[in-house]
């Protein structure tokens, strides 16, 4: 990423960071990921030259500019998904800013609706949305695994250990799949193919 735009979109973190910690309820917070975190899942998506990453969770797009950015020089794309209409609308704009928003499809429609017919084109899956819901995503989210290579990320496990524990549980207890958790940000869980 260019230092002129990795400085104004730690600029952005910071204003919306401020933002939430004037909210007390938690679900109208942005709940954006760290910035170490985006950076590392960046670094990720140009070693692997990943054509397709979709992203569950898109908030106000804070981690989609990260993603972006780096399927520009993968030339891939991301697909990422928003339950709220007004949170799309505000990572269409953010995208548009930044000039990032040529190789992003933003759709307003919850996770699992989006699972459920989605097929395994994607090299990285990048869930950050309603943790309890978690478990009975795994289901659709092993079947887009299926695809050799493919990546699921996880973000707050470290965080947020109790709410994803079963999560957790479901996929290390499943001998086809390796698990790691990289200790970065929130606490990112690895998840591939055996
Ligand atoms: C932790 S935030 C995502 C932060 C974002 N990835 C970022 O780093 O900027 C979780 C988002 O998931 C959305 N969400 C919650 N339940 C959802 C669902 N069932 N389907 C799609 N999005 C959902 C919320 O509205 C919220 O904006």
């Amino acid at each position: 990423m260019e230092q002129q735009i990795k400085q104004e979109i730690l600029q952005l973190y910071k204003q919306l960071k401020e933002e939430d910690n004037q909210k007390e309820n938690r679900l109208e917070k942005w709940r954006n990921l760290e910035p170490e975190s985006a950076e590392f899942i960046s670094i990720i998506i140009r070693t692997q030259q990943s054509k397709n990453v979709l992203e569950l969770g898109t908030s106000n797009g804070f981690s989609t500019l990260w993603f972006a950015d780096a399927l520009n020089n993968s030339k891939g794309k991301l697909t990422s998904i928003e339950i709220e209409e007004h949170r799309t609308e505000l990572a269409r704009n953010y995208l548009t800013n930044f000039k990032l928003i040529d190789n992003v499809e933003l759709l307003t429609m919850d996770a699992k609706d989006f699972l459920v017919q989605a097929t395994p084109i994607y090299d990285i899956i990048f869930l950050d949305a309603e943790r309890k819901h978690y478990v009975e995503y795994w289901i659709y989210l092993k079947k887009l695994l299926n695809k050799k290579g493919s990546l699921l990320i996880v973000d707050n496990v470290i965080s947020h250990q109790n709410d994803v524990k079963e999560f957790v549980a479901l996929i290390g207890n499943d001998k086809d799949y390796i698990v790691s958790t990289a200790n970065i940000g929130a606490g990112i869980l690895l998840v591939t193919k055996q």
